[in-house]
């Protein structure tokens, strides 16, 4: 971080992180996760580019993605408290912070910033993952999915943590990776950056709207 950088003030005093993909990599568990529900039901494994590539919209989702992918109609809600087993199992395999990623909570916390999380991965598997690479500290907020009724990219998580700072959503920046969080991000009037190092999909990155699109997690500390 060079002197410039850590010198202005931050844009914005509040910023919403986006978790898996965006401060976490966490696919490669996620993946175990979804490789053992697999090899239960009698399917072939996938690799983790494969379950990155599902990553994003939450759990319901990335099992509609891989029963369909091993060509399984079964019902979904049969399998999904195997699968959350089999997470909870994975959670902590061998998750990794993204290069910068403290550095750069901690600049932003000396600056004033306030910080929360705002994920679609399952509400009760954040706290222990945040706690187990020693960031929860830097939160001041939490929300995950099964929180609140909507998940990204529906925009009330976001104006919900909006609510709770006292700061108008329009000076909350949401740094995400995905479509649900560019989603959610434009449908509640805030401030986007994605990262391009994350799991996205089939979607325009450079396309949806982004103040910026980084490569580095601590090219934040540059947006003016
Ligand atoms: O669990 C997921 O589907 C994704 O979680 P995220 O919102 O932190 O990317
Ligand atoms: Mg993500």
């Amino acid at each position: 971080m060079g002197d410039s950088a850590a010198s202005h003030a931050f844009p914005w005093p509040v910023v919403l992180f986006d978790l898996d993909g965006t401060l976490v990599d966490s696919a490669s568990d996620i993946a175990a996760a979804v490789n053992r529900l697999l090899a239960e039901l009698g399917h072939a494994q996938v690799d983790e580019a494969t379950v990155r590539s599902w990553i994003g919209d939450g759990a319901r989702q990335l099992i509609t993605s891989a029963l369909r992918h091993a060509g399984d109609l079964q019902d979904i809600e049969a399998v999904m408290p195997r699968f959350m087993r089999h997470y909870a199992d994975c959670l902590l395999l061998d998750p990794q912070l993204y290069p910068g990623v403290v550095s750069t909570l901690q600049a932003l916390r000396a600056r004033g910033v306030r910080l929360a999380v705002c994920t679609n991965k399952p509400a009760q598997f954040v706290p222990p993952l945040l706690e187990a690479l020693e960031i929860d500290g830097f939160f001041d907020a939490v929300l995950g999915a099964g929180d609140l009724p909507e998940r990204k990219p529906h925009p009330l998580p976001l104006l919900h943590l909006a609510e709770g700072f006292g700061v108008d959503i329009t000076r909350c920046l949401m740094v995400g990776d995905s479509a649900a969080d560019a989603g959610a991000a434009i449908a509640a009037g805030a401030p986007l950056v994605l990262v391009g190092y994350g799991y996205r999909r089939d979607f325009d990155l450079h396309g949806c709207g982004a103040l910026a699109v980084i490569d580095r997690f601590e090219q934040l500390l540059e947006l003016r």
